[in-house]
């Protein structure tokens, strides 16, 4: 890199005002003051409006400032958009407001004293943006008016939200790196870029070019976020308040280590200047830089006309997070690099490239406050309240914390401004504050001491767990509400009419003292005598707190089962009905309904299909347990210590009695079962059967299936190719049998089977 090329940006802060003195050098401005002046004597613009203008256009720069230079914007993207296209509408009202010096004209961004100032050999620009199909319908027809009668394709890429990279590779080694700067001047960042292994030093292969500037964007992947903040937090540095900053964060580092530490990733999407090669289209260039190393992207799709570009945004606005990067649009560009130039650019972006912009999934919001919520197995989670706001089409108002360690890692305080994201149907989640927006009320989470709901002192289940949990396990209001919900829910027993309210009025009724129900032991005896007379709050289920009535502010207080009348709702009679019709779901939703802990529904088909009543789950030892597929040793443990408890084991006993049917259907009347209390396994390949309808076939003749080997397997059976468990059985001396002698256990039983076993000796 000449010399001559490079100065420090301090001495560049020349012409007009600036809006920020920090230290930072700038070349961006508003208008300055004499052009305003000159202006305002020769022009029609009111005043106001100049003024409004003058306004919009120092918050641009500020907020572009505060992007570009510092790595921390303090108002989201959405926000930012919205402030610069009310200053395009203005601009377009007013055309003599639209000065060279305008926000709107120039490629945003700058660069700072810390870094070298180096020009770049070919400009590097912004983009246009579409935000809806008409702005990019009006794109194409221009495209297609300026191209003329000739062919022309359209090139679909995902626009990575990062930041943009210049890199210089002379003789296809990498002589330099730099960020956008305004455009024509960047930051000199060649030690960073160095860092990262997505780049090369040198250039793969034979045909490599004397010169060519690779454009691209390094970005911070998603996976790497929280944890990068948790470091930082720990360090006692400030936390970012998303990946992009983070990128940005991380590149723009005066120690070359810090970025080296930090998991950069790079895509390319352009190129500049070029000498020594020749090329017809962009996507010729990509494959080129690809053949010499350069990480370009994968997704690019290069097409005819407008409506497959139209296919390609739909499909990647459906699947944007099947990506590894963040992406906030599609880039759709001119292919043919001859038609591109036919076309030109303006001041601040090529005329042969459109923006389209996706639907923000992050909003800057205001954290109101932290509490904690109480889940069905007591975990106390601490969720935020922020002020509403609406992203990606809905609007939210909590979003989830996990733990207190979660609360602390992400290094936000109660009365931040935070980044809010909500990606698709995923709960809503918090990145990170706006550090520079702090004024010093803010204040740590504490997480609290005892339960909201019941005033419990809370605790870990065990020593070293980081959830703390309410140990009121039966009678806490939260729990007990909670798994109510829950047991009447989808995954469980699914009765109809039976939701959160029912829930509630059932277990902490205003009216009467007394709670139909203290646990769920008497789930199935419930009476409409008994529902009739019950009033109560309705909770809010993220919360856990009363609803109100809008209009007057009051705690909503209903009588859910009765009506006017005091008579029966058609709701609760159904919903009686349909309790009654839960007696007979299969067994596997009953135990998930149970709420044990670390039983899901899977655990639970696989404890029905193994043991096939809840009787014969309780009998079976934490070994049984463990040994079962999809079980394992921690489901066992907790199962285990659910039966210990009274309570609980009167839950069953009493639904038992209500009629609940606690076995699997047709289990007991399936006749002899020749294999009850064997342990057998099986390993190897079969001939004559699947290794899933051989375990049938021992299950029902009351075999238990399992998959490891010990001196208490009564069997192992073996097919071809048997791995370990063989020698093991070998080993301990348990009795193996071939495919034959399998056939000889399910059809004359153990003895018989016993008889033609291989044995140790063989
Ligand atoms: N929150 C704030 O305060 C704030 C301030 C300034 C800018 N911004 C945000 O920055 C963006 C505007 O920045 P901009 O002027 O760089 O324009 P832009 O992001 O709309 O488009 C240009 C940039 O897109 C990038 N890009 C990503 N994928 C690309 C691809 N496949 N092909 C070509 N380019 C690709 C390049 O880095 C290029 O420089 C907006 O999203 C804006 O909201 C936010
Ligand atoms: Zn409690």
């Amino acid at each position: 890199m000449p010399a001559r090329r490079s100065r420090t940006v301090s001495r560049r802060r020349d012409h007009s005002r600036t809006t920020l003195s920090n230290g930072y050098g700038r070349t961006e401005t508003v208008a300055g003051d004499k052009d305003a002046q000159t202006a305002s004597t020769a022009s029609s613009v009111p005043a106001q409006v100049r003024e409004q203008h003058a306004q919009l256009a120092e918050q641009v720069e500020e907020h572009r400032f505060r992007y570009y230079v510092k790595d921390q914007p303090v108002v989201s993207d959405a926000e930012f958009d919205r402030l610069l296209r009310s200053l395009e509408a203005l601009e377009e009202q007013h055309p003599e407001l639209r000065t060279p010096d305008s926000p709107t004209q120039k490629v945003a961004g700058a660069y700072a004293t810390e870094f070298t100032a180096v020009e770049h050999r070919e400009r590097m620009l912004s983009l246009d943006n579409a935000f809806d199909d008409e702005e990019l319908s009006a794109w194409a027809d221009r495209v297609a008016k300026d191209v003329g009668t000739g062919e022309f394709h359209f090139l679909c890429e995902l626009k990575v939200d990062g930041l943009a990279v210049n890199l210089t590779y002379e003789h296809g080694r990498l002589t330099r790196a730099a960020t956008r700067g305004d455009g024509r001047t960047g930051e000199d960042i060649t030690p960073n870029v160095r860092t990262i292994s997505d780049i090369p030093e040198r250039l793969k292969g034979d045909r490599v070019p004397e010169l060519v500037e690779v454009r691209g964007e390094v970005f911070f992947p998603m996976t790497g976020f929280e944890e990068l903040n948790a470091r930082l937090v720990a360090g006692g540095d400030k936390p970012f308040a998303n990946p992009r900053n983070a990128a940005a964060g991380s590149l723009r580092q005066k120690d070359p280590r810090v970025t080296a530490s930090r998991p950069l990733h790079m895509v390319v999407h352009g190129i500049g200047a070029r000498e020594g090669f020749d090329i017809d289209c962009l996507s010729h260039a990509y494959e080129l830089l690809h053949e010499w190393g350069l990480p370009t992207a994968q997704y690019n799709r290069r097409v005819r006309g407008i409506d497959e570009v139209r296919e390609f945004i739909a499909y990647f606005g459906e699947n944007r997070h099947s990506v590894e990067h963040e992406i906030d649009g599609v880039v759709v560009k001119l292919d043919e690099i001859p038609l591109q130039g036919r076309l030109g650019s303006t001041s601040r972006a090529p005329r042969w490239a459109i923006a389209w912009k996706y639907a923000p999934e992050e909003v800057n919001t205001k954290l109101v406050d932290i509490r904690v919520g109480v889940g069905r197995t007591g975990r106390v989670t601490p969720y935020a309240c922020v002020e509403p706001v609406t992203v990606a089409g809905s609007e939210v108002e909590f979003a989830t914390l996990h733990n207190q360690d979660v609360v602390k890692a992400k290094g936000v305080f109660i009365g931040d401004t935070v980044v809010l994201r909500k990606a698709g149907d995923v709960i809503p989640e918090i990145l990170g504050p706006v550090v520079d927006l702090r004024d010093g009320s803010e204040r740590e989470f504490v997480m609290p001491a005892e339960c909201p709901e019941c005033g419990t002192p809370l605790r870990p289940m065990k020593e070293g767990d980081i959830d703390l949990r309410c140990p009121n396990s039966r009678s806490c209001p939260a729990q007990l509400r909670e798994r109510l919900f829950y047991l009447a829910g989808r995954k469980c027993l699914d009765i109809e009419n039976f939701g959160y309210v029912a829930a509630t009025a059932l277990t902490q009724p205003l009216e009467p003292a007394e709670p139909p129900l203290r646990d769920e032991s008497g789930l199935f005896d419930l009476t409409v005598e008994e529902l009739l007379p019950i009033k109560s709050y309705v909770l809010d289920q993220d919360t856990g707190l009363p609803k109100r009535d809008p209009k007057t502010g009051e705690e909503k207080i209903v009588t859910f089962f009765a009506n006017q009348k005091g008579e029966a709702k058609t709701n609760t009679l159904a919903m009686l009905k349909n309790i009654q019709e839960a007696k007979d779901r299969p067994l596997a939703r009953i135990i998930t309904g149970l709420s044990i802990r670390h039983v899901g529904p899977v655990a639970a088909e696989a404890l029905a299909r193994e043991f096939r009543s809840l009787e014969r789950i309780e009998e079976a030892s934490e070994e049984e347990l463990a040994a079962v597929e999809g079980v394992g040793p921690t489901i066992a443990a907790s199962l285990k210590q659910w039966f210990e408890e009274d309570w609980h084991r009167e839950i069953l006993r009493r639904w038992r009695t209500a009629g609940v049917r606690m076995e699997e259907e047709g289990a007991g009347d399936e006749g002899p079962r020749p294999l009850a209390g064997m342990t057998v396994v099986v390993t190897g390949t079969l001939q004559r059967y699947t290794r899933d309808g051989a375990k049938e076939a021992l299950q029902q003749l009351g075999a238990k299936v399992t998959g490891s080997v010990s001196k208490k397997t009564s069997f192992v059976v073996v097919g071809e190719n048997p791995g370990s468990k063989y020698d093991k059985a070998m080993q301990v001396k348990v009795p193996v049998l071939n495919e034959d002698g399998f056939a000889v256990l399910l059809e004359q039983g153990p003895d018989a089977a016993r008889d033609v076993a291989l044995s140790a000796e063989e």
